[in-house]
């Protein structure tokens, strides 16, 4: 909590409880976190989607303000968890699905953050391509190799990067935007010209950028676990909203006009165009401080996955939270995000939103239990000493929360829109995907009935024996 900075020094917590009294680090850190987090060139390219499918400018922000505005509402809520319980996002998951049982939303959550990495490392190499040589080979390990170093000196540095970046960020970008929508030529042949009302369409990119930031709910509490219990609930989710919703319309926003006016749009060659606009020169620094953002958000994304990874081995076999621990399963996530960039195919734009719209029928069941868990059931009440005890009461299979993940999933079915299957509902739906919507209410719904008749007695004994172990000072 002191005002002081000190330079961040290799972290020691992995998924382990953060006493009351390593507390530090101020509310409104999470608003320029969350802006940078999001502020990423990925984010861009979903707002491409509304005009490239002949939705006009006007309609697709309509569509992102109200997709964002609905994806960041879930996602910010985890941010309260973090003071709260003093444990990692996903770890939390325990209470409601049992130390094993957990696994499930776990491997979906690695996937996520390894397929994040992945593709941020493959757009970054893009943008550093610009200016300088080397190939794949070259450039996707040593992206990789920094974000991983970023991520083992670990949470303060990934604050401090974060926010710097904020004020670059917010200067570079507000000169693209005012080149893009004042100075840019709309090109012959742009969708622009012809974009109009597409009811499928604005659906269709309506989903796709409330998905995209309710992708980040697996994140949250990683970086607001440091701050003192007592942070205020209020400020602390609408910093967190502020900052990923922020970025999401601005960026999409941006990606919509600049898709409106460059027939066959990619994502870098439109950026360095635009930014040429001001002096020829500038759309290399745009790209290469695009690329920055991206490699400290795979330090976030590596990081996340170690926690996850963490997470579901010890549910198995007991872990020893120690630097050595941190620092080898860095590694192995770093290899494994090597692996699949090199793998990968080069037009990944395809790839890319059926991996947002998949991964999402997995994350959104959890989100809506882990919630309902957290403010209507035990009221950000937990024993955590027994999140960590194998036989503790939380248990390893919980079946409430794991029939309430499986309910969401299945109901989603119908609306699902992926190349491979489209739901009938998302086919009456011209190609949108609504799913988190039947996914939250079930998932939410059931998990509060089942709850109803739970008998919490010996949890509260668990809570004080926890309280007294963890801070009373024995
Ligand atoms: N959830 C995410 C969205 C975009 N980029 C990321 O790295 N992660």
């Amino acid at each position: 909590m002191s005002a002081s900075p000190t330079p961040p020094t290799i972290e020691t917590r992995s998924i382990d409880y953060v006493p009351r009294a390593e507390r530090r680090g101020k509310v409104w850190h999470q608003g320029p976190f969350w802006f940078t987090g999001n502020f990423v060139i990925l984010t861009m390219l979903v707002g491409f989607t509304g005009p490239s499918m002949g939705l006009s400018v006007p309609w697709t922000v309509l569509a992102i303000v109200l997709g964002a505005g609905s994806g960041t509402f879930f996602m910010a809520f985890h941010a309260n968890q973090g003071p709260r319980m003093g444990l990692p996002q996903m770890i939390q998951s325990r209470a409601q699905f049992g130390s094993r049982g957990a696994i499930i939303p776990f491997i979906a959550t690695v996937f996520v953050y390894v397929g994040f990495m992945v593709f941020d490392t493959i757009i970054g190499t893009q943008g550093i391509q610009t200016v300088a040589p080397g190939g794949e080979f070259f450039w996707y390990p040593v992206l990789i190799v920094v974000s991983i170093v970023i991520a083992i000196v670990g949470h303060d540095l990934l604050h401090v990067v974060q926010r710097w970046l904020t004020y670059v960020l917010i200067v570079v970008f507000g000169i693209v935007t005012v080149l893009a929508i004042f100075v840019l030529p709309t090109a012959a042949g742009a969708p622009g010209l012809s974009a109009g009302w597409n009811t499928a369409a604005f659906f269709v990119q309506l989903s796709l950028a409330a998905g995209f930031n309710l992708s980040y709910s697996v994140y949250v509490s990683d970086y607001s676990r440091y701050l003192p219990e007592n942070a205020p609930a209020g400020k602390l989710i609408g910093w967190t909203y502020a900052g990923a919703a922020g970025s999401a319309v601005w960026l999409m926003s941006l990606g919509a006009v600049l898709s409106s006016k460059i027939p066959n749009i990619d994502g870098i060659p439109a950026l360095m165009q635009t930014g040429d606009l001001l002096f020829p020169g500038f759309g290399t620094v745009v790209v290469l401080v695009g690329s920055v953002a991206l490699i400290t958000i795979m330090g976030v994304n590596a990081y996340g996955a170690m926690l996850t990874g963490i997470s579901a081995v010890d549910g198995f076999k007991r872990m020893r939270p120690t630097v050595a621990l941190r620092v080898v399963s860095l590694t192995l996530v770093g290899l494994l995000a090597l692996v699949v960039a090199l793998a990968i195919p080069d037009n990944y734009l395809d790839s890319f939103n059926s991996f947002v719209t998949l991964m999402l029928y997995f994350l959104v069941p959890w989100t809506a239990v882990n919630l309902v868990d957290f403010y209507f059931v035990r009221h950000g009440r937990y024993a955590i000493t027994e999140i960590f005890n194998p036989n503790g009461i939380y248990g390893r299979w919980a079946w409430r929360g794991l029939l309430s993940y499986a309910a969401g999933f299945i109901v989603a079915i119908p609306f699902f829109a992926l190349p491979i299957y489209t739901g009938p509902v998302a086919h009456a739906l011209g190609g949108a995907d609504l799913s988190f919507v039947p996914a939250i209410i079930v998932s939410g719904g059931l998990y509060y009935l089942l709850t109803r008749n739970q008998d919490r007695t010996a949890e509260a004994a668990a809570i004080e024996r926890s309280e007294r172990e963890l801070e009373g000072g024995r």
